[in-house]
């Protein structure tokens, strides 16, 4: 069958089906979703084994990384301006700028406390290309039903990774549940849960070709993810 007539098959298929667009990307890519959501890093700090050096390497490399999504974030309140047909989602996306505005003092005031000292941390390579990424999706020419997708991908890999840390069985260090509470709490899970809302309502409407760069972009995100969590070890 050709690709196109194939897609035209699935989105017949999934008309006809309850499920939304974003959860049927998450089942049918479970491998690499479940890499970046269990990844050993995450799975350290759960069982209490993380060592000071993962841990300090990771803070760094997200100070860098929080100070890029944050223009990032901006390009989309833009985008939602401009193309989306509902005002709240300029509500919501705001709500996600204000959490990032608490995050940078936070990555401060951590960082003083392990003694990571934030200006001179280089960043490594993971950390630029992904950034590289984040840099091509505020253009103008990105469609705001990629870009939605690609943030609410990015929160949800926080969420779901550090909310794990959370539930039933963990040994987190105390020092540590701060840091899960930042992303694992709850009312993080529903901000999450509003950003797949938006993304499975444009997604609803789109066509097929944007349908396939949205999924492409989700894969991406988490291939990034990913590999970010792998610099803690390097
Ligand atoms: C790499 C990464 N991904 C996601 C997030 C959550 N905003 C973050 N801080 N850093």
């Amino acid at each position: 069958m050709e690709t196109e007539e194939a897609s035209e098959v699935e989105a017949e298929k999934f008309k006809s089906n309850k499920t939304n667009r974003t959860e049927s990307w998450v089942q049918k890519h479970t491998s690499i979703y479940k890499q970046a959501t269990r990844h050993p890093f995450i799975l350290s700090i759960r069982d209490g084994t993380i060592d000071s050096s993962s841990f300090n390497k990771w803070l760094g490399q997200d100070y860098i990384y929080v100070r890029a999504f944050v223009p990032f974030v901006a390009s989309l309140l833009v985008k939602a301006c401009e193309e989306s047909d509902d005002s709240s989602d300029m509500d919501i996306i705001l709500g996600g700028m204000a959490s990032l505005n608490d995050e940078i003092p936070w990555f401060k005031e951590e960082a003083s406390r392990w003694e990571v000292s934030l200006t001179t941390v280089v960043p490594q390579r993971a950390n630029v290309t992904y950034c590289s990424l984040l840099k091509r999706l505020m253009s103008s020419e990105i469609e705001y039903t990629v870009a939605i997708t690609a943030f609410w991908a990015i929160e949800t890999v926080y969420q779901e990774s550090f909310a794990h840390c959370l539930e039933d069985g963990s040994k987190i260090p105390e020092e540590l549940k701060q840091t899960c509470q930042r992303w694992g709490n709850s009312g993080f899970g529903q901000y999450c849960h509003s950003l797949q809302n938006i993304a499975d309502r444009c997604l609803e409407k789109a066509s097929i070709d944007i349908i396939a760069k949205a999924e492409r972009v989700f894969l991406t995100v988490l291939e990034h993810e990913v590999e970010f969590w792998n610099m803690s070890k390097g």
